[in-house]
């Protein structure tokens, strides 16, 4: 079975996948997913057992990006250096002809001039298409697309590089048995994965996709507040983000409320509800509330827009 990963987004997803141990489905959500050593045997043989793809072609539009991402493939070992990068007039359509699944990961005002490419329509009769495209409904690609193509939406994050990835798939329909599988096969091997009404996307676009550009402003922010009171910035970095993971971990792990973990950390008359205070004051609350609102209603905008 092939992949084609219309442009490289996620560099190094494709190539990952094939070597990935398999994570928990969040549906049940504990545990947590560990890197793994990219060229180990045992990795292959897990790899498998989920029968993941095993071939990959990766597009993308310049020379550049197919040298970078080339660089990126190759550094990852054999399974790397056997993805295919094509980039140029008609690789697209190449690469879905090739395929049996389709990665879209262009921007969304480029899904339909891409899937309007000559040959483009032949190639995807049939296939199974996976947009990550923010805003871009799957009616809208299915009306791009022929009848037998199946299409599903998927918004993953930028941690599946590091295989500590949130990816939420729109819901399928209950016979697609082996879509099922094979779509957990990919996205469980970069993280967690679950399935969501497709009327949630704009939400899980905001929280998932944008999720860590908004956390990762609050880390820094924690770490600034630390060099303001003498800590070196290094490691006002480190400890602001292992306690961002540490306390997520918890949440993720014990199931217990955010609030209630929040409380457990509090001394009465301490540090800790002095600085809670400080926090309220700000209305880091609502305003962290708002930047999700703000950023779900942007994104169901995104791709409305064919230029
Ligand atoms: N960034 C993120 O964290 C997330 C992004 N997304 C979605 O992923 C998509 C890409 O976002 P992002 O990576 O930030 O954007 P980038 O601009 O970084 O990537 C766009 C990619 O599309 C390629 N491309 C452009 N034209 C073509 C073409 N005609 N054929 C094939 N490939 C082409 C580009 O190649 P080249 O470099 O050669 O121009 C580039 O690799 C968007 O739809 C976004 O909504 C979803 C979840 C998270
Ligand atoms: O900012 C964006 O539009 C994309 C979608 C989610 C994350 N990045």
């Amino acid at each position: 079975m092939g992949v084609a990963v219309l442009s490289g987004v996620i560099d190094g997803l494709n190539a990952r996948n094939s070597l990935g141990t398999s994570q928990q489905d969040s549906s049940h959500a504990s545990g947590t997913s560990t890197p793994v050593d990219l060229s180990s045997s045992q990795a292959i043989m897990e790899a498998k057992e989920c029968s993941l793809p095993s071939n990959f072609v990766c597009t993308v539009n310049r020379h550049e990006s197919a040298k970078s991402l080339r660089k990126t493939m190759d550094a990852l070992g054999d399974v790397g250096k056997q993805v295919k990068i094509l980039q140029g007039k008609g690789v697209n359509a190449e690469a879905v002809r090739a395929s049996d699944v389709v990665l879209l990961c262009a921007k969304p005002q480029m899904a339909h001039s891409i899937l309007n490419e000559p040959g483009m329509q032949d190639a995807l009769a049939n296939k199974l298409v996976i947009s990550i495209l923010a805003g871009v409904t799957i009616a809208q690609i299915s009306s791009w697309v022929p009848e037998s193509t199946k299409v599903v939406r998927a918004m993953p994050n930028t941690p599946c590089k590091i295989r500590e990835g949130m990816t939420v798939v729109s819901a399928l329909p209950a016979d697609w048995t082996f879509e099922k599988e094979l779509i957990l096969a990919i996205f469980r091997s970069i993280g967690r994965c679950r399935f969501l009404e497709e009327k949630h996307f704009d939400a899980c676009t905001a929280l998932c996709g944008s999720g860590p550009a908004f956390a990762v402003t609050v880390l820094e922010a924690m770490a600034d507040g630390g060099v303001m009171m003498g800590l070196p910035r290094a490691e006002a970095v480190e400890l602001a983000a292992q306690s961002m993971q540490g306390i997520a971990r918890m949440v993720l792990e014990t199931g217990v409320h955010p609030a209630a973990l929040k409380d457990s950390v509090t001394t009465p008359g301490g540090c800790t509800i002095a600085g809670l205070l400080a926090l309220e004051d700000g209305k880091v609350r609502s305003t962290m509330a708002r930047t999700i609102q703000v950023a779900t209603t942007h994104a169901a905008g995104l791709g409305q827009s064919k230029k």
